[in-house]
């Protein structure tokens, strides 16, 4: 059997997120689960003719929804308006992540957790604090789900150089998933992209990348964050982790967030250098989920300033999410 959960699935990325689960053949159970509206969006789910069984959990109804996950994906929380930063989400969504965590350590703790709930710097630490705790955590196994980032690079970039396919044009995203904590590494696109354009413009996309979440927060105009786009890259996300862990398939690649234990010999330089614990980097999947952390390429001089800019905030969202957990043990 092969069970994915959905926390917050009846919420503006849980709806169309679980209606793209529902595509896959891979998935044999899909469990909906939702302080609210579950049960309905479930029951309209479960008319897809498609393979998997859909089951739906309201509140109170958190552990049999994630009873013997194989993968639990979390959206669930507030989303931002406008004016606001995703740390301001941490007061609220920090509690929710917590008390999910709690319950997969519970329910289904060789799990893959994959979060989605912002603000991600900060709450992936919760969920790992949160298995510590209970002697399950595998580092290996938990993500943060930064994919929107490489998503909107590959558009951005394809609508600067239009000859370059969307689809095809994968961009590493280093750091992690808030303003200058995204560190897109344009560098590393192939034809000299970024030696190509003008500094003027590389500051433009970078810096469009950096904060197109907050293009959609102000279109939505109070209405929320992104939802759609988001939909898609979660479940692109999820369903490649599904490949290398169920199919097998070797070699999958993409950006996330993630402990650096997952893969401690190959990062031990980089964490004795910056301090940092958690990082997103390129990593490829494995049937174990983080087969290996890709080292990173060499930088150009204007990813490294980025990345100095980054590394300081990254250490207070990472403290903040860790000692969430450790300072109320
Ligand atoms: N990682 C990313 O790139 C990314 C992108 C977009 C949004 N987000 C984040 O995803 C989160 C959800 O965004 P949204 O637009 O879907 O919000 P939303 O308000 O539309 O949906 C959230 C859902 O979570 C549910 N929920 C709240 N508390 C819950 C709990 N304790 N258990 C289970 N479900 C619970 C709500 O009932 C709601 O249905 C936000 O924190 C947002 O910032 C992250
Ligand atoms: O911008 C947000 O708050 C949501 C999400 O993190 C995004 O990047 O779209």
């Amino acid at each position: 059997m092969v069970k994915v959960v959905v926390c917050g699935a009846a919420g503006g990325i849980g709806q169309p997120l679980s209606l793209l689960l529902k595509q896959s053949d891979l998935i044999t159970h899909l469990a909906l689960y939702d302080v609210v509206n579950a049960p309905g969006v479930a029951a309209d789910l479960s008319h897809i003719n498609s393979k998997s069984q859909v089951s739906g959990h309201g509140k109170g109804d958190m552990d049999a929804a994630l009873k013997d996950a194989h993968t639990v994906v979390i959206p669930a929380g507030v989303p931002r308006k406008p004016g606001m930063t995703r740390d301001d989400l941490f007061k609220i969504n920090a509690g929710i992540v917590r008390d999910l965590a709690e319950g997969v350590a519970k329910n289904c703790p060789g799990a893959f957790v994959l979060v989605i709930s912002n603000p991600v710097n900060s709450t992936v630490p919760i969920v790992c604090e949160v298995l510590k705790k209970h002697g399950v955590w595998d580092p290996k196994k938990v993500f943060g789900i930064s994919t929107l980032d490489g998503v909107r690079s590959s558009r951005f970039v394809s609508e600067v150089k239009p000859s370059l396919d969307p689809k095809s044009t994968r961009v590493t995203v280093i750091g992690g998933h808030s303003g200058v904590t995204i560190v897109p590494l344009l560098s590393q696109i192939p034809g000299h992209f970024a030696k190509n354009l003008s500094q003027e413009k590389l500051d433009a996309l970078t810096h469009r990348i950096q904060y197109g979440g907050d293009e959609v927060v102000k279109a939505k105009d109070g209405a929320g964050s992104a939802t759609l786009s988001m939909a898609h890259a979660g479940a692109r996300f999820t369903l490649t982790l599904l490949e290398a862990t169920i199919s097998h398939t070797a070699g999958l690649v993409e950006s996330t967030y993630v402990s650096l234990h997952a893969d401690a010999d190959s990062t031990a330089s980089f964490r004795h250098k910056t301090g940092l614990d958690y990082f997103a980097q390129d990593i490829e999947f494995g049937p174990e989920g983080v087969h290996r952390i890709v080292p990173l390429p060499d930088l150009s001089t204007y990813e490294q300033t980025l990345l100095d800019a980054a590394i300081p905030e990254l250490k207070v969202n990472i403290a903040k999410g860790a000692s969430f957990i450790t300072d109320s043990a």
